[in-house]
Order: C-alpha cells, then sequence, then structure tokens
C-alpha cells in the first residue's frame, strides 16, 4: 500500500512528444532505478516551477530547449528510500534533437509501445493518464441493441475516447452481446470500451477492461484481470480509493462531485474535497456526479483526468 509520508521530494516529470513519439531516457548503473526507463526530468530547485525545472532539465540531460509544458497527473508515491511526488507534465514543443548529455541512453517509443518497457513502479499512473481520454461516457437507458448501437456511433463522432457499458437491467450474456456487436465500431475510432461487470463478463466479450462498482471492489484482494485489460474502480471515499489501489486499479471514477438527480441521496463532496482525494491518489481520477462539458476545464484544475458523466454524452431517449 502507498502511504505517503513526509517530506515528500518534488520531482518535475516531462513527457515530450512528437506526435505518435514519446522520448524516454535509461536511468544509469548509478541512479536509483537502475536500467529502468524514465521520462526526463529531475528534482525541482528550492523557489523553482516545474515548467521552469522542466526547461533547466531538458537543457542538463538532453540538450534541448522546451516550452509550453501542461500539467498531465500528480503522482504521490513512497519508494523504500525516498517518498516522492512526480509533477508530470507534456510538451509537443522544443528545439533541437534530445541526446543524452550525461552518457544515458535517449530514444523515441511509440506510445502505444510503453506498457511493454520496465519503468519505475510509480509510473503506471503516468502510462494510463497517457492513454486515456478526458471525457469517460457511461450508456444510460436505451429501447434495444440497434438503439444502443446508434448511441455509440453518436459517441464515437462526439470524440469520445472512453466509453463503459452499463446496463444493469440487462442478464450477463445480453450485456457480453452488445460488446461483442459494438467493439469493431469502437475500436475503429480508437476508443476503448469498459464493461460494468464481471472479470467473466470481460474474457466473453474481449472488451478492453472492467468497470468496478465500488460495492465490488472488497470482494478481491488483488487485480482480477490480467495487466492486458483496464481496471476502472468506483468509488466516494478514500476508504473505497485504498482499496481500488490496492487491487492495482488503472484509473479511478470519484463521486458524486457536484448534486447528482440519478443519486438525490448522497452528499456531493464539492470540488475542495475531491481534489484532495486526488492529490493522495497515484493513478488517473475522474469527477462523476453534475458532471457536463463545460466543466472539463475545471476539472483538470482540481487534478482531475477529465469528467464523467451519462446524461451530458448520451443520447436522450
Ligand atoms: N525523472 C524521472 N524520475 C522518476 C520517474 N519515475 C519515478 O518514479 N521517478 C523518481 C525516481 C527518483 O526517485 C526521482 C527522480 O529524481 P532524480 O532524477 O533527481 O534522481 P537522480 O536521477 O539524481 O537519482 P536518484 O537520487 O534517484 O538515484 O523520481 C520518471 O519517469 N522520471
Amino acid at each position: 500500500m502507498n502511504q505517503v509520508l513526509s517530506p515528500q521530494l518534488a520531482i518535475a516529470v516531462g513527457v515530450l512528444r512528437c506526435q505518435d513519439e514519446i522520448c524516454l531516457s535509461l536511468r544509469q548503473k548509478h541512479q536509483s532505478h537502475a536500467n529502468h526507463w524514465e521520462f526526463p526530468g529531475g528534482k525541482v530547485e528550492a523557489g523553482e516551477s516545474i515548467q521552469a525545472a522542466l526547461e533547466r532539465e531538458f537543457i542538463e540531460e538532453l540538450g534541448v530547449q522546451t516550452r509550453n509544458w501542461q500539467p498531465l497527473i500528480e503522482i504521490p508515491w513512497v519508494y523504500p528510500d525516498v517518498t516522492v511526488r512526480l509533477h508530470v507534465y507534456q510538451t509537443e514543443e522544443f528545439d533541437g534533437t534530445p541526446h543524452g548529455k550525461e552518457g544515458q541512453l535517449v530514444r523515441w517509443f511509440n506510445k502505444n509501445a510503453l506498457r511493454e518497457l520496465t519503468f519505475p513502479e510509480a509510473n503506471r499512473g503516468i502510462l494510463s493518464a497517457l492513454e486515456l481520454g478526458d471525457c469517460y461516457a457511461i450508456s444510460g437507458k436505451f429501447v434495444d441493441a440497434t438503439d444502443f448501437s446508434h448511441k455509440v456511433r453518436s459517441l464515437l463522432s462526439q470524440g469520445i475516447k472512453l466509453i463503459q457499458l452499463r446496463a444493469k437491467d440487462l442478464q450477463a450474456i445480453d450485456v457480453v452481446k452488445l460488446a461483442q456487436d459494438n467493439l469493431g465500431a469502437v475500436h475503429q475510432a480508437g476508443a476503448k470500451l469498459m464493461l460494468n461487470g464481471t472479470p467473466e463478463m470481460l474474457a466473453q466479450s474481449m472488451a478492453d477492461g472492467i468497470q468496478l462498482a465500488s460495492s465490488q471492489l472488497f470482494e478481491y484482494n488483488r487485480r482480477p484481470i490480467g495487466t492486458d485489460k483496464l481496471l476502472g474502480a468506483s468509488v466516494h471515499n478514500s476508504a473505497e480509493i485504498a482499496q481500488a489501489l490496492k487491487i492495482g486499479a488503472d484509473f479511478i471514477l470519484l463521486s458524486p462531485v457536484l448534486p447528482t438527480a440519478t443519486h438525490p441521496d448522497m452528499d456531493a463532496l464539492g470540488w475542495e474535497a475531491f481534489a484532495e482525494m486526488v492529490r493522495e491518489t497515484p493513478v488517473p481520477v475522474y469527477a462523476l456526479g453534475g458532471m457536463q462539458k463545460a466543466l472539463l476545464d475545471q476539472a483538470k484544475k482540481h487534478g482531475a483526468q477529465g469528467i464523467a458523466a451519462i446524461s451530458e454524452f448520451w443520447s436522450p431517449q
């Protein structure tokens, strides 16, 4: 369990991108995490902003001038010898050709190849943040399978890259069939389909992952699916976040952030409490509950990967 203790070292970590390629360097023999790939960066100096630290580190370590760094995710992590907070930023703007000025190996990798590499443990959350978009659509009501397919296509045409098939009224076998029938279109659009269901349903459907309800999280002691699939966890409080992390969730859906008509009995967390929980969570967190596209920037300012919603994205009946 990754419990955050102080003092925490602030580390600026830079994801330098060139279209689908990402620049990595190999940590050297004399460093901790030797022979692990890393996103270049290093300790933030006293009084320095994260962006300034990144510009300095990329000049010192890779000989490139970088600009316009944008926040991606913050990762609190406790290693046996040190407690860090990775401030992960990304940019595509740079001058020069990155090369290992300190003798380290530097290479560009396609973003789809990153999961095959060995990184320091804390980087799992960075890889998820890079893979997942900022809008997570959850399916709402539909009349039949044809209607469902139309509504999924409407999500894809809105540019949504992460969809959860949630159909609590259907039998597992029918949910699996719906997933199978729509996977082709989802993948063709470069999107991913999550099942609100069980590992067994995931195996039958070949969907991209499962979204576990908060009540399901405590049925497991460890990750219930392989690392080739996504594990999403729906949570409402810190205890559920801890359990989600214990079983290896790749990302978290935290709700309700704002009051929502679908759960009128639950108190909304509000943005401040949401941000506080996100700060202690080393994987991407989506804000759920009362979310609209117009709130996306606000969600990101409070540390979210993005927003999740049913009614904002799903076409009405
Ligand atoms: N730059 C970078 N650091 C990372 C990543 N993932 C990760 O856990 N870290 C950790 C490893 C280190 O504890 C710390 C980086 O600090 P640093 O880069 O200044 O440390 P260092 O190479 O001088 O060497 P060391 O003290 O860790 O041996 O952040 C990553 O992707 N990039």
